[in-house]
């Protein structure tokens, strides 16, 4: 059996012990208590050290299949607990795409065999993610597709995602939308807007977002379908999920660290680490994000972890990649800026990066409790380092953050009761 003893862990101000057997957490008591045949544990002296429940991100890329320089599923589920996540799901642009039963099998075994967390599957709506077709979301939501998206694409084709939306509320799934109006894009790598036209550089209309996140709420109220919004970065956007969520619409929408940290203002020169999709939009864009954020109408924070290959994000903005990674420094981050800074609490935050992402689709939630499984992680808020590339986990050192000044290291993260991650 696998026993694992927690010592002085602090658990809401109390300093307590707790233990866990196999993937379930077994006891918490208080750290005076006397430890019985400690030598069957395993043990891990938190020192003092918060714990949290397990962080949760419903939006990263692992490349796995096909894309295996960018990062694998083992790289990538290590860089994830060392971020402090015990659950993440997985987006389904991988080679081959996951759009059709078989490829839906394999990751979802290969997801088994090859993650230390737990690691959930999107299938996609279309062929290819960008063909005017739907894929068998029957078939894929039996087999155990978290919710289907196109991601990196959006859904040009309105007939497309009315009836993808149509058999997913038939299954009790999400439609996961990346939205993107490619007839507003114009090839740009950056938000239009003043950095666009001070560097030079092609820019991508906000209005690509927008307008068709407004085409979908309307097929969203129609069908009756869980919509959630990705990446959202738009003031437009914001308002009209506060709109929709009025009207009754079920509609759930993420946020990603770096569009609530990052405006276009702050790219003063061709720089590819920040080049992501959606861009960088206009520090008012921003502010309307956080208010979103604060009052409740984005409902929660994913990364978008987007790793990608030194040579893929060197150059000019105009032929990097799109995507930064995000797991290994989200947390922090947001600690520091949002919770450090006074803005909100620290179970607001938890909110935002674990109850919410699990209860919007509909799984448990990760809790320290007797008797729930043990997706926990142990963290040294007071820890204060600057984010170095070189301690990444991740294959990508693609982030637009290093050398940032942040709180919050993680010390260990057990996923259903086995360490993912060890300082
Ligand atoms: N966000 C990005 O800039 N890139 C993502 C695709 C996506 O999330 O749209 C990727 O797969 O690299
Ligand atoms: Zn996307
Ligand atoms: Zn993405």
């Amino acid at each position: 059996m696998n026993k694992i003893l927690l010592k002085n862990v602090k658990l809401n101000r109390e300093i307590v012990n707790i233990s866990i057997e196999n993937d379930t957490i077994k006891s918490i008591v208080s750290n005076h208590s006397e430890i019985v045949n400690l030598d069957e544990y395993e043990v891990f002296d938190a020192k003092g050290n918060t714990i949290l429940p397990g962080l949760v991100d419903v939006h990263v890329h692992f490349r796995d299949p096909g894309l295996t320089y960018k990062e694998t599923i083992e790289t990538g589920s290590k860089a994830a607990a060392h971020g402090g996540f015990t659950t993440v799901f997985a987006m389904p642009n991988v080679k081959p795409v996951v759009d059709n039963p078989q490829a839906l099998k394999n990751m979802l075994l290969k997801n088994k065999t090859d993650s230390c967390i737990e690691t959930y599957q999107y299938a996609s709506i279309s062929s290819n993610l960008d063909q005017p077709d739907n894929t068998d979301i029957n078939t894929m939501a039996q087999l155990g597709a978290i919710a289907f998206t196109n991601d990196g694409h959006g859904v040009q084709n309105t007939g497309v995602m009315y009836k993808a939306m149509l058999a997913a509320k038939q299954n009790n799934k999400a439609i996961v939308a990346h939205v993107e109006d490619d007839s507003l894009i114009n090839h740009g790598v950056i938000n239009s807007g003043k950095a666009a036209q001070k560097l030079g550089l092609p820019g991508m209309n906000g209005l690509s977002e927008s307008s068709q996140l407004a085409r979908d709420l309307v097929l969203a109220y129609k069908t009756g379908v869980h919509y959630h919004v990705a990446h959202i970065s738009t003031a437009e956007s914001v308002q009209l999920v506060r709109m929709a969520k009025e009207l009754g619409v079920k509609v759930t929408a993420e946020v990603s660290p770096h569009h609530l940290l990052l405006d276009d203002s702050m790219i003063s020169m061709d720089n590819p680490m920040m080049k992501m999709n959606p861009p960088l939009r206009s520090p008012k864009d921003r502010q309307a994000l956080i208010a979103g954020l604060l009052d409740g109408t984005i409902d929660m924070v994913a990364t978008d972890h987007a790793p990608h290959s030194k040579e893929e994000k060197s150059g000019s903005m105009l032929t990097a990649s799109f995507g930064i990674v995000g797991l290994e420094t989200a947390f922090s981050l947001m600690y520091t800026k949002f919770v450090k800074n006074g803005l909100v609490d620290l179970k607001t935050l938890l909110k935002w990066m674990s109850f919410n992402p699990l209860r919007t689709f509909n799984l448990k939630p990760n809790e320290i409790k007797v008797g729930a499984k043990a997706n926990l992680t142990i963290m040294d808020l007071n820890a204060k380092y600057q984010i170095d590339s070189q301690e990444f986990l991740s294959k990508g050192k693609n982030s637009p953050f290093i050398c940032e000044k942040v709180f919050g290291r993680t010390l260990l993260t057990l996923s259903n009761g086995k360490v993912a991650y060890r300082i």
